[in-house]
C-alpha cells in the first residue's frame, strides 16, 4: 500500500508546531517532513518522533529562508557556508533516523551567470553527496516551478536528472513534486515513467491552488495506481495547502488508511482556525 507523510509546514498548521506530530499520527500517517527542524534539539526531535510512532522522512539543509534565500548550493562565494550547512544537516539527520536532505540551489539573480552557478551546484552536491554517503544519507534535488520560485536555478525535471547523471552518486535522487511538474511540464504520468529511475521522493499537491488530491486538475487516483504498478514503496510527501481544516480534507487518503480520527469519548479533535 502507498504510504504518505505530511509536510508539517503545510498541513496541520491550525495547530502549534509541537502538536502537529500527534495530529499527524492520529490521522494515520507514519511519517512527517519538517523543512527546518533545527531549532529543536535532535534528541528532543527523536523523542517526539518516537512518542508518536513517526519517521522523519525529509528535512532541508539550513539557509535563511526568511531573508529570501532559496538555498545556497549554487551561489558563488558561499562555498564555506554551504559546507557548514551540509555538516549541520548531516549531523541532525544522523541523530533523527537519517531523513533525506533536500539541498536547494538558490535564486540566481541577474548579476549571476546561470551556467557557472550550475557548475558550482554540481561541485557542491558532489562534495555533499560524498559526505552524506559516509552516514548512509540520501540527498534530494527538486527542480521547482517558475511560478513558485521565478529565479530558482532549475525548474524542470530534466535539469535535475542531468545533475544526478553527471554526479553518478547513488545517494543523490530526484524529488518528483506533482505541483511543480504540472505547473512546469504537464503529462505527469508520462514524466513519472521517464524519470522514475532517478526518483527518490515524491510529493503531492494539486493545481490550481496547490491543494489536496481531489481538488484540482490532477487526477490522483490514476497517478497513485501508476505508482502502485511501478512498485513505489517509499514515502509520498503531502505538500499542499489544505483547502479547509486539515482533518476535513483528508478524504482522499481513505484507501491508504488516512483520515480524521474518529472522536472517542474524552477525545476532542483539535480546534481549527483558517
Ligand atoms: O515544493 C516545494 O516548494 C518544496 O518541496 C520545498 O522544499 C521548497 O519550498
Ligand atoms: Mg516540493
Amino acid at each position: 500500500m502507498l504510504k504518505f507523510d505530511p509536510n508539517l509546514r503545510w498541513l496541520f498548521t491550525e495547530l502549534p508546531m509541537q502538536e502537529r506530530y500527534a495530529a499527524a499520527a492520529s490521522a494515520g500517517f507514519g511519517g512527517v517532513e519538517v523543512a527546518f527542524p533545527y531549532a529543536q534539539p535532535a534528541a528532543e526531535m527523536a523523542r517526539v518522533l518516537d512518542d508518536n510512532g513517526l519517521e522523519l522522512v525529509q528535512i532541508l539543509s539550513p539557509f535563511d529562508w526568511d531573508a529570501g534565500e532559496r538555498g545556497i548550493g549554487a551561489l558563488p562565494g558561499r562555498r564555506e557556508a554551504f559546507r557548514a550547512s551540509i555538516r549541520i544537516a548531516l549531523d541532525y539527520s544522523a541523530r533523527v533516523g537519517k531523513p533525506m536532505i533536500h539541498v536547494m540551489p538558490g535564486n540566481i539573480g541577474p548579476d549571476l551567470d546561470p551556467v557557472r552557478c550550475m557548475e558550482l551546484f554540481r561541485e557542491n552536491i558532489a562534495w555533499a553527496a560524498d559526505a552524506a554517503a559516509e552516514d548512509g544519507i540520501t540527498l534530494i534535488l527538486e527542480p521547482c516551478c517558475a511560478a513558485r520560485f521565478p529565479d530558482f536555478l532549475y525548474h524542470r525535471l530534466d535539469e535535475g536528472v542531468e545533475v544526478i547523471r553527471a554526479l553518478n552518486r547513488d545517494n543523490v535522487k530526484l524529488c518528483f513534486d506533482t505541483f511543480h511538474v504540472q505547473m512546469e511540464e504537464g503529462a505527469i504520468a508520462q514524466r513519472l515513467h521517464q524519470v522514475y529511475p532517478y526518483v527518490g521522493h515524491i510529493q503531492v499537491g494539486n493545481v490550481p491552488g496547490r491543494h489536496e488530491p481531489g481538488t484540482g486538475e490532477i487526477h490522483f487516483p490514476y497517478l497513485f495506481s501508476e505508482l502502485e504498478k511501478l512498485g513505489w514503496d517509499r514515502w509520498i510527501g503531502c505538500e499542499y495547502t489544505p483547502s479547509g481544516p486539515t482533518f476535513d480534507t483528508l478524504g482522499w487518503g481513505k484507501p491508504y488508511g488516512i483520515g480524521a480520527p474518529r472522536p472517542r469519548s474524552g477525545f476532542e479533535l483539535p480546534h481549527h482556525s483558517q
